[in-house]
């Protein structure tokens, strides 16, 4: 069972990630970019926004899902493996960062995980004065520099999308408490975990 925690920048993601894998230490917990030791490497590439062309930037975020797919979820698909980010945070940045097309992406992100979606998304939904309060204590990397319009934008994308694609999934609010927004996850997830 492959569940992927997704949302913009600061939105909860790898708090609700830890208190899962605290109560269920069996977990596989994982993230993109930089899951293997590739990833490592592309993840600092990448986080330094510095490649000039966005289709490259695609491409070294596909590269990095190719290579988790095969040596983190494939292996351990008896398992129950959550993923901090995967293919809608690539469809949601990529539409935001300008000209691509949303069935190319769709496309684009099935080669990488071999025709293998995730089984459920959990997406986080921020607003704007809570991701002013988040990211204004935090250094930011070069993507969260992009700005919090970006970001609100990228949000979007991927509230549509997941909605275009039909998989399995909880919306988050994100504005709410830790313990409340743990219960309506557990409450989600009561079967799987
Ligand atoms: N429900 C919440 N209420 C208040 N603060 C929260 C809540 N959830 C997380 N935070 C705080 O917001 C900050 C960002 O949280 P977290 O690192 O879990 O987000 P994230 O989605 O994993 O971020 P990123 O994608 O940037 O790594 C942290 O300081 C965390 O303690
Ligand atoms: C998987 C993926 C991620 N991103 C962006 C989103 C974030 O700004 C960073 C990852 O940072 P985090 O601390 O691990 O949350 O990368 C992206 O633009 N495209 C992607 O496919």
């Amino acid at each position: 069972m492959y569940v992927l925690f997704e949302g913009i920048d600061t939105c909860g993601k790898s708090t609700q990630i830890e208190l899962i894998s605290q109560k269920h230490p069996e977990i596989i917990v994982t993230h993109e970019p930089g899951g293997t030791a590739f990833g490592q490497k592309a993840r600092e590439i990448l986080l330094s926004d510095s490649l000039a062309s966005k289709r490259a930037e695609l491409l070294l975020f596909l590269a990095d899902r190719a290579e988790h797919y095969q040596e983190v979820i494939s292996p351990n698909q008896d398992k129950v493996i959550i993923s901090d980010r995967g293919f809608l945070s690539g469809i949601g940045y990529a539409l935001a960062n300008g000209d691509f097309d949303f069935d190319e992406l769709v496309s684009l992100n099935r080669f990488a995980l071999e025709g293998h979606f995730p089984d459920k998304v959990i997406l986080f939904l921020t607003d704007m004065k809570t991701l002013e309060e988040r990211t204004s204590v935090k250094c930011l990397d070069g993507i969260e520099l992009r700005g919090l319009e970006y970001l609100l934008k990228v949000q979007e994308h991927m509230k549509e999308s997941i909605l275009k694609l039909g998989i399995p999934h909880l919306f988050v609010d994100a504005t709410e408490d830790i313990e409340t927004i743990h219960t309506h996850i557990t409450d989600y997830l009561r079967n799987t975990l």
